[in-house]
């Protein structure tokens, strides 16, 4: 897919913000065709809406990448419009109108008649188009035939009720997830049918999405699921990084291990032939030895240490147990007894045994760690480092001082700085720099800027909140990426922010309370960090387990909940116990801390947890048993 994304200063206000332009074509994809009707409708649309951000792609006519192209501009991107040109006649490559009908919620007929009618003043061959328009989530798409004249005169007979039409999209859509919401944060106030209906939204809920500024200050961030944040970070790195990440399978070893015959016992290297009884020792082979390639009688054997190259003319070794000395002079052996019937091959591991040479270092579906990938390299020859994202690490905050420095009236010490390193030091993630912004527009964007120039991952703390010091996501704005997280619905964490570039670079503005940036770095960053090293995307996320809690009760919150816990394990089965009082500020509570605690939104049913429950728990370290106990 040939992508390009095209931003723009706004100077006046449409709700026409973010539009999508989708030229549909085998040959413009493949480059055979120069693509006019995408660049002309990008022209329109700007004369029209004057749009802060257009996405423009092109791609061939094909269901899968049209229906996903779609998919992504509605429910990641969340784009207003999306204009597709291309794919709607009646030659056996068009498919443009099947791909949009199946991810389309509902059908907007109407809106195909008005440019059909348009379209039919010109020329009676538009009765041969067969586009469909609709709406999915927030966005309107509508299909426009493949010709430059056709999008003009498609275009010019919609154009002035598309920014109404999204208007009521927008509203519609808006009430109906803000209701959802409040149900998912309160669940014990299901809203009634009242406060359902547009002019009565009562209920006031705490995390409603607002414009976040004049009367309505509610955050403008929708608050989004774990699972769908994870899911859009993901769907970001492959179409941003994929190209970067080294295929394992493509590395073949450049030699046989073992590179000669060698000898899996300490004993004796005889020939088969000659059979059991008295040998003559006629010398000793040890690991490092040249290979030996004189000739012997079969009552002749060498003594050879194991992994010593096995002489040419020997196919057997006999381990010393099955042996006894004869005859020996000043510690040289000289006549040894072989007590066992000698079998052709008998401890002698072949050349290539263990790998050959052409094979695969990390066959299918073994996937190589920051320890099997520089001990393979290392054992064919070669100095190899574990992929390693280039990784910056920005802490804000006037308040911060470095720890050894003298405290002053109203800072705090950075803990945040030491932590990030540290968790990424225990990752294996060793390519890493960091800095300190201060809480001002100017250092926090300088900072940003010249981070996300040299780092692939910038994992930033603090900033993200609601607070008038609060810089992230509007330095993120500015810096022209793609902000697709502004609020994550979990505790702790909620502010949770996350933006990218088709440059490949993406920033994490984790939380600035400690206990935040610990949970949101092993949830989202950790992950991202993984599939930029190559990991297979099942091994990204943390191991889940089972646990039984230990805790008399836990009251639950509004929000699903993270909580940290101590592994104990009585014989064998494994129990959790809260470390202390989980307030997002407190860094104590992750001390001892071995998992992360899944527990559920409070709902009506379910107010609480109690000793006995279980829970899922992802695992925080190797060594994520801190006690073992014979009875609880
Ligand atoms: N009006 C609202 N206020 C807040 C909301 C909200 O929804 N509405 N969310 C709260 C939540 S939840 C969190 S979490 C925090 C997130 O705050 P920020 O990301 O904006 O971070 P800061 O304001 O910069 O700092 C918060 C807190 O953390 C301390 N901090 C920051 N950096 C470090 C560091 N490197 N080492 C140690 N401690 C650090 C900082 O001093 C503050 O105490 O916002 C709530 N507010
Ligand atoms: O989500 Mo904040 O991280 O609750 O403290
Ligand atoms: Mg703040």
């Amino acid at each position: 897919m040939h992508s390009r994304i095209v931003k723009m200063e706004s100077t006046k206000k449409s709700s026409v913000s973010s539009v999508g332009i989708l030229t549909i074509s085998d040959s413009c994809s493949k480059g055979s065709a120069i693509d006019a009707s995408g660049p002309h409708l990008k022209e329109l649309v700007q004369a029209q809406f004057n749009p802060k951000f257009i996405q423009y792609d092109i791609i061939p006519d094909d269901m899968d990448k049209i229906e996903n192209t779609l998919l992504y501009y509605a429910d990641v991107l969340h784009l207003n419009l999306v204009l597709t040109t291309g794919g709607t006649g009646f030659s056996h490559r068009d498919v443009t109108p099947e791909a949009t009908k199946k991810i389309l919620d509902k059908e907007a007929p109407q809106l195909q008649l008005a440019m059909s009618l348009a379209s039919l003043e010109k020329t009676k061959f538009a009765v041969l188009s067969r586009a469909v328009s609709g709406i999915r989530k927030q966005s309107l798409i509508i299909n426009m035939p493949g010709s430059k004249k056709a999008v003009s005169e498609c275009f010019e007979s919609v154009r002035d009720v598309l920014s109404h039409a999204i208007e009521l999209i927008r509203n519609d859509l808006e009430q109906v997830q803000s209701v959802h919401r409040c149900v998912q944060d309160a669940q014990s106030h299901p809203p009634n049918k009242a406060e359902k209906t547009k002019s009565l939204p009562r209920h006031i809920c705490p995390h409603k999405t607002g414009t976040g500024d004049g009367i309505d200050r509610n955050s403008p961030y929708p608050m989004i699921g774990v699972e769908e944040a994870r899911r859009i970070i993901l769907s970001k790195l492959r179409q941003y990084n994929r190209n970067e990440i080294a295929s394992f399978t493509s590395f073949e070893s450049p030699l046989d291990l073992p590179p000669f015959r060698a000898s899996i016992k300490d004993g004796y290297a005889v020939k088969s032939g000659g059979g059991k009884g008295i040998k003559k020792v006629i010398g000793y082979v040890s690991a490092g030895d040249e290979i030996n390639d004189d000739d012997f009688t079969g009552d002749c054997c060498y003594k050879i240490n194991t992994g010593a190259p096995l002489p040419n003319h020997a196919d057997c070794v006999i381990q010393v147990e099955d042996t006894k000395v004869i005859e020996i002079d000043s510690n040289v052996e000289k006549i040894i007894e072989i007590l066992v019937e000698p079998s052709k091959d008998l401890d002698i591991r072949p050349i290539g045994n263990d790998l050959w040479k052409g094979e695969r270092l990390f066959p299918d579906g073994c996937f190589p760690d920051s320890v099997s990938y520089p001990a393979m390299f290392a054992s064919v020859g070669q100095i190899r480092e574990f992929l390693q994202p280039k990784i910056g690490i920005i802490s804000t905050g006037d308040e911060l001082i470095a720890a050894g420095n003298e405290l002053s009236s109203g800072k705090i010490y950075d803990s945040n700085t030491v932590m990030l390193k540290e968790l990424l030091h225990r990752f294996g993630f060793t390519d890493i720099r960091s800095v300190i912004a201060e809480d001002s527009y100017k250092s926090l964007f300088e900072r940003m800027k010249e981070m996300t120039n040299t780092c692939t991952v910038t994992i930033c703390t603090g900033g993200v909140s609601m607070g008038d010091k609060d810089f992230v996501k509007k330095v993120l704005l500015d810096l022209k990426m793609d902000l697709v997280i502004g609020r994550v619905n979990m505790k702790p964490g909620k502010p949770m922010t996350y933006a990218s570039n088709p440059q490949g670079k993406h920033v994490f503005g984790l939380p600035g309370n400690p206990v935040s940036a610990f949970v949101t770095f092993h949830l989202f960053v950790l992950p991202a960090l993984r599939y930029l090293q190559g990991q297979e995307e099942q091994k990204l996320q943390l191991s889940v387990i089972s646990v039984e809690l230990l805790n008399d009760s836990i009251e639950l919150d509004p929000r699903p909940e993270f909580v940290r816990a101590t592994i104990i394990s009585v014989k064998g089965k494994l129990y959790a116990e809260v470390t202390g009082n989980q307030i997002s500020s407190r860094l104590q509570s992750i001390c001892g801390a071995d998992v992360l605690l899944h527990l559920p939104p409070r709902s009506s049913n379910q107010t609480f947890v109690s000793k006995g429950a279980v829970l899922d728990a992802s695992v925080l370290k190797h060594d994520f048993i801190s006690f073992y106990r014979n009875q609880l």
